[in-house]
């Protein structure tokens, strides 16, 4: 039977419109690619509430439920699970992100993200971004 991850995360817009994108460090699932920042929602956790700690964790940055707006999920069959992903839109946050996790990072226009390869999941978000930018 498959089991179904709830993953949570974020497209944090900059004023100028381009996207954070971090790449996932080797050694992890998907090394290599390109994903939008967030991680699995644990249990008892809201999926806001698991974004801000990931956020923080990874990034070192804060932000509020009241700055996530609900804005498309992903939903893909892995070959051993199947991953649930609501996909939040950000604008506001304090502090400046950085790879606390040394995983790099990259803002990038929704026109340049072929120039990132991203998880099978990912792929279908990308016009829905692009449309909604
Ligand atoms: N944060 C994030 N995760 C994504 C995206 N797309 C996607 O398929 N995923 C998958 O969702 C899961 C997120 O888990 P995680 O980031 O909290 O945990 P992890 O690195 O330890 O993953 P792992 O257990 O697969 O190694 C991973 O399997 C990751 O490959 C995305 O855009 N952002």
């Amino acid at each position: 039977m498959t089991k179904v991850v709830l993953v949570s995360a974020v497209a944090l817009i900059d004023v100028d419109g381009r996207v954070l994108l971090a790449q996932r460090p080797e050694g992890k699932s998907l090394a290599g690619m390109w994903e939008f920042p967030g991680g699995k929602v644990e249990p008892g956790e809201s999926p806001e509430v698991a974004l801000i700690r990931e956020l923080k964790e990874e990034l070192g940055i804060d932000t509020w439920s009241s700055c996530l707006a609900p804005l498309t999920f992903a939903s893909h069959a892995y070959d051993d699970f199947h991953l649930l992903m609501p996909l939040f839109a950000c604008r506001r946050w304090d502090g400046v992100p950085h790879g606390k996790e040394g995983q790099k990072l990259a803002w990038a226009r929704v026109s340049e993200f072929s120039k990132y390869p991203m998880p099978p999941a990912d792929v279908p978000l990308i016009p829905i971004l692009r449309d909604w930018l």
